[in-house]
């Protein structure tokens, strides 16, 4: 099945509002990201974690990455931001083939592009006070600071006060608002978000994936969003990616694949999600 992106997905009424969004630099009609064939091998490990993976997503529109615990999700969310390297395939961004650049030098060549992971409390250092870790990526950038950490507290709702503190003062949503300001900083085109909420209380996570909304239609900002949790990737996705060790099984318009999917993995996948199975427990190493 081949991804139609230009397809609005489902319960998002709201979304045309940026969905024309394209960005200095982007050809027209280019995909902000596009892989093709790519794979991620880890010496420790006797088979690929991630495998021909071709996808794309377009400027200002959101990926939805789905699959049980194991088959590669945060391998491709890393290999995508330059974390871990690339063994086979490649990486472009707005055209431009960025396979073997590092993060550092992709900020430094304007590439911008950020993550957001899960545990926000590992992923902040303690060490650093709340206004200089979220303008580090900027400063990295060579970007003008003053004035930007009050910005972005303000507009993912962190109080000002909240900038001479360190992390830990906080709670599991105000980190998370934090590692948002943060990978906002350096104005990314695209976010990898990865299971953004999972370590969140309900309540707080609702939050979370409002901002989240809220900013894609205010800055037509592109999401990379991987999760175990259908109903999430249903609200926010307007593509959807099925990964199953390790490799895309299936991929399409959120419709398309969450309402009538045909890779019998998917099935059972929306099968589990529909009678409240979790299907993140499930592992799939080989
Ligand atoms: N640094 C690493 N070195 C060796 N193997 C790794 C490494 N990181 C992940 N793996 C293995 O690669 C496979 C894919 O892991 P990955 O974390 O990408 O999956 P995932 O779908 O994100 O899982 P989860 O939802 O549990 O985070 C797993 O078998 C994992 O054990």
């Amino acid at each position: 099945m081949k991804a139609q992106p230009n397809e609005p997905a489902p319960g998002r009424p709201e979304a045309g509002s940026h969905r024309s969004a394209q960005h200095e630099g982007t050809p027209v009609n280019a995909p902000l990201l596009e892989l093709d064939g790519v794979a991620v091998r880890y010496a420790s490990r006797r088979t690929a974690a991630v495998e021909g993976v071709s996808l794309s997503i377009e400027a200002g529109r959101t990926l939805g990455v789905v699959g049980e615990s194991g088959c590669g999700k945060s391998t491709l969310a890393k290999a995508v931001m330059g974390l871990v390297p690339v063994t086979a395939g490649t990486l472009r961004f707005g055209g431009r083939d960025i396979t073997r650049l590092t993060p550092r030098q992709r900020l430094r060549a304007g590439i911008s592009m950020q993550i957001v992971f899960q545990d926000p409390q590992s992923s902040l250092d303690p060490r650093m006070r709340v206004r200089d870790l979220i303008i580090e990526p900027l400063r990295i950038a060579g970007g003008a600071t003053a004035g930007v950490a009050e910005a972005l507290a303000d507009q993912v709702g962190l109080p000002r006060d909240a900038l001479a503190s360190r992390p830990h003062e906080f709670s599991g949503g105000q980190r998370q608002r934090i590692a948002i300001a943060r990978a906002l900083a350096a104005r990314p085109r695209l976010l990898v978000l990865d299971e953004p909420t999972s370590a969140l209380d309900l309540s707080v996570q609702a939050q979370i994936l409002n901002l989240v909304l809220d900013l894609q239609r205010e800055h037509g900002f592109a999401y990379l969003f991987i999760s175990h949790d259908m109903a999430v990737v249903r609200h926010l996705a307007d593509t959807v990616a099925v990964m199953f060790r390790g490799q895309v099984v299936e991929q399409g318009s959120t419709a398309e694949v969450l309402d009538a999917p045909r890779h019998a993995y998917t099935q059972e996948l929306m099968h589990s999600a529909l009678s409240g199975q979790d299907t993140g427990a499930v592992e799939t190493t080989t």
